[in-house]
């Protein structure tokens, strides 16, 4: 761990004084778990931790940031990918962990009101208790919170069906850069009267201002969710299986992984395979089986799909198990593969050209780092690939990361040669503010700036994310 960059005494005494002596922490641990994200690029340094208790406090600590100047870095459960989340230059960082109440229900609006702190799971499983559900979903709920998912509108795995987190906002609190205080949208489901403020927070990142609470809509509960497993000879079939699928049933989940994602989990995890035949890739279909027609007619698509040769074998949960397990092989890549200290992409573009984006990704990586491997999975129901690269044994970190980053350079060529987005789900943060421009234009990020600024007018909101 760095030294401790210092914080002048002044402002370490009205921290004191805003959230208690016991909500400030300054030692190594602290400072190293809360200072960083699941990104390993950067090294944390922040100068202090503070974890406010209410909305009264974060507005205290912002006001002063702003007096002192002083960098904030909003933490949340620490799983972005990003950087979003890092503190590596000297900032206090916010943690939200003490404002995790549930809270006035209602079951005619199905709102629930949320403090930033309060962690995905915990908004299922409450969700799950009034008969309904939380649809946003990923794995690393049960460490993500809400304040987090809204500033990165985390999408996931079953956002074919339900959208990203952004759908889920009824209502948003935040408090601004300025030091203000306000209360978007009130739990509306119309509302004209002006600019919707609320999704402009959403997907910042905390560089306007940190949110607090969040009136989160639930939805109906599913019923008995299956899965079905395809392996698929090449890409371009899972295109076909996509087509011939939504054609004619609504799917909750279309994900897809690799052979080589496959092998590495069940290497890894306390999985077996879905079926012996070995394909290039895997769909993983998901849908709510509600009668006897439902399952008849997945089985009967499946089989089309064998017929025409898109798909080698296949497998149909039979319970909650089986659909866990099968989850368990496409959600359990991410957390696998992280012992290779992999590179990561996260690309989208229109869903119709994904394969022949995928082929040329593909192709560029090969063709200048032969050695390296490619481990392809994600949410092929939306446009959205996850490219990791793993690290080869004998290249250094820092070698490896500086050739991933020319790398970068060319896929994300194709990325804007494809109309595509430098990031799909896991936002820019510090590891992708270099591409911006790959998927935004000049105007689009200046004016970017200028929202920023009105928001935020002294820079101490999670500067240095998302641009400088
Ligand atoms: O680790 C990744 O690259 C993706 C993580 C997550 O977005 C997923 O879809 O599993
Ligand atoms: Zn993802």
């Amino acid at each position: 761990m760095s030294e401790i960059p210092t914080l002048p005494a002044a402002v370490l005494n009205a921290l004191q004084q805003i959230v208690g002596d016991d909500k400030v922490r300054l030692d190594d641990e602290s400072r190293s778990t809360f200072g960083k994200d699941w990104t390993k690029v950067y090294a944390p340094s922040p100068s202090a931790i503070v974890f406010p208790k209410t909305i009264e406090q974060v507005q205290a600590i912002v006001r002063l940031a702003n007096e002192h100047h002083i960098a904030l870095v909003p933490s949340g459960g620490r799983t972005g990918l990003s950087a979003g989340a890092v503190a590596a230059n000297g900032e206090v960082v916010v943690a939200f962990d003490y404002m995790s109440q549930i809270s006035d229900f209602d079951p005619v609006d199905r709102t629930v009101v949320c403090q930033a702190g309060v962690i995905t799971e915990q908004l299922q499983i409450y969700a799950e208790e009034q008969g309904l559900y939380y649809p946003v979903d990923f794995a690393s709920s049960g460490s993500s919170q809400i304040g987090g998912n809204i500033s990165t509108n985390a999408g996931g795995i079953k956002v074919i069906k339900y959208g990203m987190t952004r759908d889920w906002v009824a209502g948003l609190k935040v408090v601004t850069g300025n030091g203000d205080i306000v209360d978007l949208n009130r739990g509306l489901m119309k509302n004209n009267a002006g600019y919707d403020l609320r999704q402009l927070f959403i997907g910042a990142e905390g560089t306007l201002g940190f949110v607090v609470e969040a009136t989160m809509r639930l939805s109906r509960q599913p019923g008995n969710l299956t899965a079905l497993v395809l392996g698929v000879p090449e890409f371009s079939a899972i295109m076909e299986v996509l087509n011939t699928f939504q054609a004619e049933m609504d799917l909750t989940a279309f994900e897809f992984f690799s052979e080589k994602a496959l092998q590495k989990v069940v290497a890894h995890q306390d999985l077996q395979r879905p079926f012996e035949t070995e394909a290039e890739f895997y769909a993983l279909l998901e849908f709510e089986n509600n009668n006897e027609e439902t399952e008849a007619l997945a089985m009967t698509l499946f089989e089309r799909c064998m017929e025409e040769g898109w798909v080698l074998d296949g497998t149909m949960s039979q319970s909650i198990e089986q659909l866990n397990n099968l989850w368990r092989l496409r959600e359990d890549i991410s957390e696998t593969i992280s012992q290779w200290t992999p590179y990561k992409n996260d690309i989208s573009t229109v869903i119709s050209k994904i394969p022949d984006f995928l082929t040329e990704v593909e192709a560029v990586v090969n063709k200048e780092y032969p050695d390296f491997e490619i481990i392809w999975f994600g949410h092929i129901g939306d446009g959205n690939v996850h490219l990791n690269i793993l690290k080869p044994d004998h290249v250094a970190k820092d070698v490896f990361f500086e050739q991933c980053h020319v790398v970068s350079t060319w896929v994300f060529e194709i990325v804007e040669k494809y109309r595509g987005s430098v990031s799909a789900e896991h936002g820019v943060g510090m590891t992708k503010k270099a591409f911006l421009p790959y998927s935004r234009s000049e105007t689009e990020i200046a004016l970017m700036k200028q929202v920023k600024q009105v928001f935020d007018p002294n820079g101490v909101m999670n500067p240095g994310k998302i641009f400088d």
